[in-house]
């Protein structure tokens, strides 16, 4: 990990400024650099402006810690020479140069592989270039110095990961998850992480060590700290989403992958005014053509079953729908997912496409087009297995708890008489108090996004401080919505209850803090496509339960559902056999 040498090297009064120099050892930069701010201070004699030089010392640092690091080796191999039993002189060596490696590999964290390889070889060869000049025939014992090498190296790594001089030491967490973050990548991998996010919540409380570097805090008043305006920029998960095997990488990047705070606010502009409440009427009619055809889509399944009741998988509908929706909002292009299937692998390729597209770095001059092209691509897949997830977790939620499906049919019923032949109106949707209900209570139990919204201090700040809990540099910090949501500071009774009239009915037993409702994230970097996404969800639900009576196809268990959810940084939804009969409206 990389800290600052703050050094105040000189304070002197120039007329109204004060002077003060940094040295801060910038591993990242290239060369010698200089940079300053200024910063209004009160004095006794008023106000006057505090100048900060800062020398970013970068590769000069860099090459001076590496030549110490030779002039230490030359000077140890006396020292080895002197050893007469050979194994101990090469355990010796080993042991030094393991011991150098960590100390280096955690002040300057090469973050590319290329490098991070060439530095490890260095270290690697150096015991053996060591045992060389001063043993007979060391040659042979080539694999036995690299076994005992990398035998070291994780020793010292791993009781460093676990003693009290870590930065992290006083939290709490299990054991492996402090020492590997290989443990985490399993179970993400598995898709359960979510579960055992909630399991380390429960057993070690609000802050918990998720990784050697890694904090998950589930503290409400936390949350500004961390992702609000004085809060974190986005943390170093989105450098190792970089690389998607068998994709050519494109050459621009999006909004969601980049990390630094002001560019991120500059690329930002452009998405709240394309996604703003005001510009909400423009995607109105896209919705309603695509919504109705889903509603015929649906009926002609019906049609088609001599019984009047249709069976589909209404989980797959839905994704198609909203990929059609957002193909038709977003690029004027209809994907045609609903009427003839995913058969070119539309959605995979964008996916891909827009993973490679998040993690690029980027620059003033980036061409429009392309970056045009990579937000659209976002907007798709940022938008569609979002919304599609929600749509599903409500349908579902309806169907396991029918007596809310009746009491929303009856709501829309009494605001769209199907006696008058009332047509669902996308701008009234947003005023009927038991579709917002159970929408925020499916977004509650099952927010999309459910367990890694990961915040990180720049380099070279220093750290972080939460309230009282110092983040140090080179940590990380993740927000968990899926533990938050089922907390019971915040959601009682019965956390874990589909229950909607929390967010409606207010007495001295019921709790609903709002503030620690963040299905959309919070801050600067939060879901930007939040309205847009709601105006969807509500009218899709609407439209679904309004026009149809669901139930669970025979047979279905409803605990497959939960069993089938997948977090890969998204919830990935299984299927939802469905039984369907039109409704007269
Ligand atoms: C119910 C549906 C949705 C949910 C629950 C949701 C949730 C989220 C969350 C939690 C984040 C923030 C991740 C973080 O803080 O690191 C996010 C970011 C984002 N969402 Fe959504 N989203 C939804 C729909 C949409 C839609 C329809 C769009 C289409 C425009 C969209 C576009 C984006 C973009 C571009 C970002 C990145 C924002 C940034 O980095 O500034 N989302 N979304």
């Amino acid at each position: 990990m990389c800290q600052p040498h703050v050094l105040l090297v000189n304070s002197t009064r120039i007329e109204d400024i004060l002077l003060i120099m940094q040295v801060r050892n910038a591993n990242n930069a290239s060369d010698l650099s200089l940079s300053q701010t200024e910063l209004p201070i009160q004095t006794s004699s008023g106000q006057r402006l505090l100048k900060t030089v800062t020398v970013h010392t970068g590769s000069m640092r860099y090459l001076l810690d590496m030549a110490t690091f030779m002039t230490r080796i030359m000077f140890s191999l006396p020292l080895i020479s002197q050893v007469g039993n050979p194994l101990q002189a090469a355990l010796l060596a080993d042991l030094s140069s393991a011991l150098i490696a960590h100390a280096w590999f955690r002040k300057y964290e090469p973050d590319n592989i290329t490098s991070c390889l060439s530095q490890l070889v260095v270290f690697a060869i150096a015991p053996v270039i060591i045992t060389t000049a001063t043993l007979p025939s060391p040659l042979t014992n080539v694999p036995l110095h690299l076994a005992l090498f990398a035998s070291l190296l994780l020793f010292s790594i791993v009781l460093y990961r676990i003693s009290p001089f870590h930065p992290l030491a006083k939290h709490p967490g299990p054991v492996i998850c402090k020492v590997t973050k290989l443990w985490f990548a399993w179970l993400s991998y598995k898709g359960k992480s979510h579960l055992y996010f909630r399991e380390l919540h429960k057993k070690y409380g609000p802050i918990v060590r998720i990784g050697p570097n890694e904090l998950s805090i589930t503290e409400a008043p936390l949350i500004p700290h961390i992702m609000g305006q004085q809060g974190m920029r986005k943390g170093p998960m989105w450098h190792g989403r970089a690389y998607v095997p068998g994709v050519k990488a494109v050459s621009v990047p999006s909004l969601v992958g980049i990390r630094d705070i002001s560019l991120h606010a500059k690329h930002r502009k452009p998405w709240n005014r394309a996604f703003g409440p005001a510009a909400l009427k423009d995607y109105e009619d896209s919705l309603v053509v695509r919504g109705t055809e889903l509603i015929e889509h649906l009926k002609a399944i019906i049609r088609k079953s001599p019984d009047g009741v249709g069976h589909t998988d209404i989980s797959m509908y839905i994704s198609n729908w909203s990929f059609d929706f957002m193909g038709d909002a977003i690029l004027g292009e209809d994907f045609q997912l609903m009427s003839t299937g995913d058969k070119d692998g539309i959605v995979r390729s964008l996916d891909e496409a827009h993973l490679s597209a998040a993690n690029m770095d980027i620059d003033d001059d980036q061409p429009p087009l392309p970056l045009i092209m990579a937000s659209a691509r976002l907007a798709i897949v940022a938008g569609s297995h979002t919304t599609s997830f929600v749509i599903t977790s409500i349908m579902y939620h309806l169907l396991r708890y029918p007596e809310y499906f009746r009491r929303l049919q009856q709501e829309l019923d009494t605001n769209f008489p199907p006696s008058e032949q009332a047509v669902i109106q996308v701008d009234k949707l947003s005023n009927l108090e038991l579709l917002d209900a159970i929408i925020n209570e499916a977004l509650r139990l099952q927010p999309p996004i459910a367990t890694y919204l990961q915040r990180a201090p720049p380099a070279h700040s220093g750290g972080k401080l939460l309230k009282d809990i110092f983040i140090p540099e080179g940590t990380s910090v993740v927000v968990p919505p899926y533990v938050i949501h089922r907390d019971k500071r915040y959601f009682s009774p019965n956390p874990d209850q589909f229950w909607p009239e929390r967010w409606y009915v207010q007495n001295e037993k019921t709790t609903t803090d709002r503030t620690a409702f963040i299905p959309f994230s919070y801050g600067p970097a939060n879901c930007v496509g939040r309205p847009l996404a709601l105006q969807e969800v509500r009218y899709i639900t609407a439209m679904l339960v309004y026009n149809f009576d669901f139930s669970f196809q025979k047979g279905y268990n409803p605990d497959q559902w939960d069993m089938d959810l997948i977090d890969q940084f998204i919830f990935i939804k299984g299927k939802l056999p469905v039984e369907m009969k039109q409704r007269n409206v």
